[in-house]
């Protein structure tokens, strides 16, 4: 058995987790929608997905359907399930709840004088991934970028 006293007390001292609904929006071009965080938020200056905290009782489509509409202007209807990950920022620790979108009403437009951009996704020859206009991206959210660009979308 391992030692509870131990664990315990790691416990008390570790942030709550906190359920974070992420959006990935890939335009006709190829390119997807980043962010930049603005000042007076942890991490500022870094680029992400859209998204932002789940709330109590909401579901992650839910929440991610009210950042998307807060934070850009848009509207959904639907959103897939793509991946979850786990990360310890010293600020917070986050599961992100990423999820894929393909149609949404509106043109996205900053509405928390947030930066945005259109970003294509260039694969190096040691299979890491550069966002040119977009970097530094969030460190949690930058393996996932090699994924994303393999994704050749059927239409
Ligand atoms: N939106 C988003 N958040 C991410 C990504 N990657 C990542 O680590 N995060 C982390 O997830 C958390 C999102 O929280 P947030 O501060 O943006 O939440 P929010 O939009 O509800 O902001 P608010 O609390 O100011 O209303 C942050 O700790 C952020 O560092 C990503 O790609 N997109
Ligand atoms: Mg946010």
């Amino acid at each position: 058995m391992s030692e509870p006293s131990h664990f315990d007390s790691t416990i008390d001292i570790a942030p709550k987790r906190l359920d974070v609904a992420v959006g990935v929006l890939r335009n006709t071009q190829g390119e997807f929608l980043f962010a930049q965080r603005p000042e007076g938020k942890p991490m500022a200056g870094f680029w992400e997905f859209p998204g932002g905290k789940v709330e109590s009782g909401e579901s992650i489509h839910a929440a991610l359907a009210r950042e998307l509409h807060e934070e850009l202007g848009i509207d959904i209807a639907d959103s897939m399930r793509w991946l979850e990950v786990e990360h310890v920022y010293p600020h917070a620790h986050v599961l992100l709840h990423f999820r894929i979108i393909s149609e949404w009403r509106g043109k996205p437009h900053g509405r928390e004088n947030q930066a945005l951009h259109w970003q294509k996704l260039y694969v190096n020859d040691d299979g890491t991934v550069s966002t040119p206009s977009t970097e530094p991206v969030l460190p949690a959210t930058v393996p996932l970028l090699a994924q994303l660009a393999q994704w050749t979308p059927n239409h």
